[in-house]
């Protein structure tokens, strides 16, 4: 088993847990992480855009990834995704998370101002040299502005400790693009949920994705069929996925709200999503409704 084995398979983006006034929950926090382990999902993906952690400060986002180490630390493969606004508190981040025992870092380019290449790959390093741990490039063009490019890709690959890039922009063929550029053995996560099945087929090895929290069991079921050439199935099951995600979309309050709903139906209490993320409203509740029986339809379809 190479040293990568560990990244390659169904990690849900954590979501993030509060109590009924909005403060982070540790005991929902762990419950969260023992469903999906009890799930059989390959890890988690913790304090991403998924995990809210741009609505978090800096000791919230230590509680979380405590408590997730706390419930199944050693069980699964646990990325910590630390990028802050600062790269002070991204390397507070980065060194609490080492601590814990995580199993890699993640982080995405600096956001709001737009800065120099140079700017981003000193960031990055800034977090990698505060811990000895693998280092993941998160690409999310569409929410951060910068696009990874072939030249930075292969600056930070030099860095023994970049092992891989959470893929979230929405051409497949980067997917490829950053494999053949590499250099050397990379893994790459699929971001775009819609199009799993799609980004494994060009070389992803493994998926992060923010709705495999709602349906684990249905990305565990199109990576299988992947992983056992059977093409059409895993299309078939990716259909049903992109139909339970535009469903979703189509309700007011945000997906992560939406989704949350759903995980009450399926008797996992989060709480809602924290301001300015619009919550749910009284209409939206019918969308839940029917999400939660496309979800249950299709695992017994499968018999999942
Ligand atoms: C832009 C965005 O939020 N992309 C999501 C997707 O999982 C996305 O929610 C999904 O494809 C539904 O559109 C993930 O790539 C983000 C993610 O995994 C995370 O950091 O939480």
């Amino acid at each position: 088993m190479t040293k990568l084995e560990k990244y390659k398979g169904i990690i849900p983006a954590f979501y993030a847990c509060y109590d009924e006034n909005g403060n982070i929950s540790g005991e929902r926090v762990q419950e969260l992480a023992k469903f999906y382990l009890d799930k059989g999902v390959k890890g988690l993906y913790v304090g991403g855009s998924s995990g809210e952690c741009i609505y978090q400060n800096v000791t919230e986002r230590k509680e979380v990834l405590e408590n997730v180490m706390a419930a199944v630390g050693g069980k699964m493969t646990i990325i910590a995704h630390v990028a802050a606004p600062s790269t002070r508190d991204s390397v507070e981040l980065a060194k609490h998370a080492e601590s814990l025992g995580v199993d890699a870092l993640a982080a995405i380019p600096p956001i709001y101002f737009g800065l120099p290449e140079f700017a981003i790959r000193d960031y990055w390093t800034a977090m990698m040299n505060a811990s000895s741990l693998d280092f993941i490039i998160y690409n999310i063009p569409q929410t951060t502005g910068y696009a990874l490019s072939v030249n930075m890709l292969k600056e930070m690959m030099s860095f023994d400790q970049v092992i891989g890039v959470k893929n979230s922009s929405m051409p497949v063929q980067d997917i490829y693009l950053f494999k053949r550029n590499a250099g050397k053995e990379i893994v790459v996560f699929n971001g775009p949920d819609e199009q799993f099945v799609a980004g494994r087929i060009m070389g992803a090895d493994a998926g992060i994705g923010g709705t495999y929290g709602v349906m684990p069991e249905l990305f565990l079921a199109a990576n299988q069929a992947i992983e056992d050439s059977e093409i059409e199935k895993a299309q078939e099951i990716q259909i049903m996925i992109d139909d339970i995600i535009f469903k979703m979309l189509e309700a007011k309050g945000n997906l992560y709200d939406v989704m949350k709903a759903v995980l009450v139906k399926r008797g996992i209490t989060i709480g809602s999503v924290r301001a300015p993320l619009p919550r749910i409203t009284s209409e939206d509740m019918s969308i839940v409704e029917e999400v939660y029986g496309m979800i249950e339809l299709a695992i017994k379809k499968y018999s999942l």
